[in-house]
């Protein structure tokens, strides 16, 4: 499987790595860090998405809204300054593949203005203005399943069967999505780990995950560091990364073509290793 993802193709033939580039100030596990949006502010996010790069993240994603539970929204104008300044430089700079975590049409087209490669939307594009913008931009759109909104999507949420749920929500976006000139292949699914989900939804998920890798779109995995992890082994975040390397070998078995993580180098090796087991390879040098 490959992703025609702007000037770039990504072989999806085996998982690869999403570096997180947190740009706001209250994310649950590194915000704050390049808030400032100062001249420092940007060499430090550039530093971080250099290492990230060279750790072997293929892409980087790029935030401008924390979508943590119980997360406020922020104005699209706050938005915007966050993230497209910040898109343009990876790119100018870095040749960086960008995945852009918005919901926000102005700043998917902005960003794709700049050279974003892929739209990494939570709401699967159903603000007002979005689908129209990520249709524009030909941009690989990610579908992600969330069960309302982060402000209030823990409060008890409830499946008669997470799986089948989460599926059709899926596949009546993508429908939506191919109607409005979407192409199928540019097209990602996204389980959405903690989107509305408790301990026992998320698990089931991951469990069954394959039944959703068998709608023939490519799957985004983001499981790094979250609160499934504070639940099943009383950890904290800055504790979590064992717990996040067992869930992404789990995530690639179970179909995940990209896995999305705050720890870059840990996991392509975690990934080095599912791919040798699973293709039988004996020489990976
Ligand atoms: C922005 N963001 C936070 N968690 C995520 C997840 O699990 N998937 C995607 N696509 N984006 C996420």
């Amino acid at each position: 499987m490959q992703l025609q993802a702007g000037s770039h193709l990504i072989d999806l033939s085996r998982p690869v790595v999403m570096g997180i580039l947190n740009l706001t100030p209250d994310s649950f596990s590194d915000g704050g860090r390049y808030y400032q949006q100062t001249a420092l502010s940007m060499d430090l996010v550039l530093q971080r998405a250099q290492q990230m790069l060279d750790e072997g993240a293929v892409i980087i994603d790029v935030g401008g809204e924390s979508t943590r539970p119980g997360a406020i929204q922020v104005s699209e104008a706050e938005e915007l300054d966050r993230v497209v300044p910040v898109v343009e430089q990876l790119v100018s700079r870095l040749g960086a593949i960008v995945s852009v975590d918005t919901s926000s049409a102005a700043v998917i087209r902005e960003s794709a203005a700049v050279g974003a490669s892929i739209i990494n939307d939570v709401r699967s594009l159903q603000r007002p203005g979005a689908l129209e913008a990520a249709v524009a931009s030909q941009l690989p759109v990610c579908l992600m399943h969330m069960n309302g909104e982060p402000a209030v999507m823990q409060k008890a949420p409830h499946y008669e069967n997470v799986i089948e749920e989460v599926l059709s929500f899926l596949q009546q976006r993508a429908a939506v999505c191919i109607a409005a000139g979407i192409a199928k292949e540019k097209l990602i699914f996204d389980p959405g780990y903690g989107f509305g989900k408790n301990l026992e939804h998320n698990l089931t998920l991951l469990r069954y995950q394959q039944r959703i890798a068998e709608s023939g779109f490519a799957i985004l995995a983001g499981l790094s560091r979250k609160s499934l992890l504070g639940h099943l082994l009383g950890r904290e975040v800055s504790e979590r990364l064992p717990g996040s390397l067992a869930l992404a070998a789990i995530a690639a078995q179970k179909g995940a073509h990209i896995i999305r993580v705050h720890d870059v180098a840990a996991t392509v090796d975690v990934l080095a290793v599912y791919h040798a087991v699973d293709q039988q390879l004996f020489h990976l040098h």
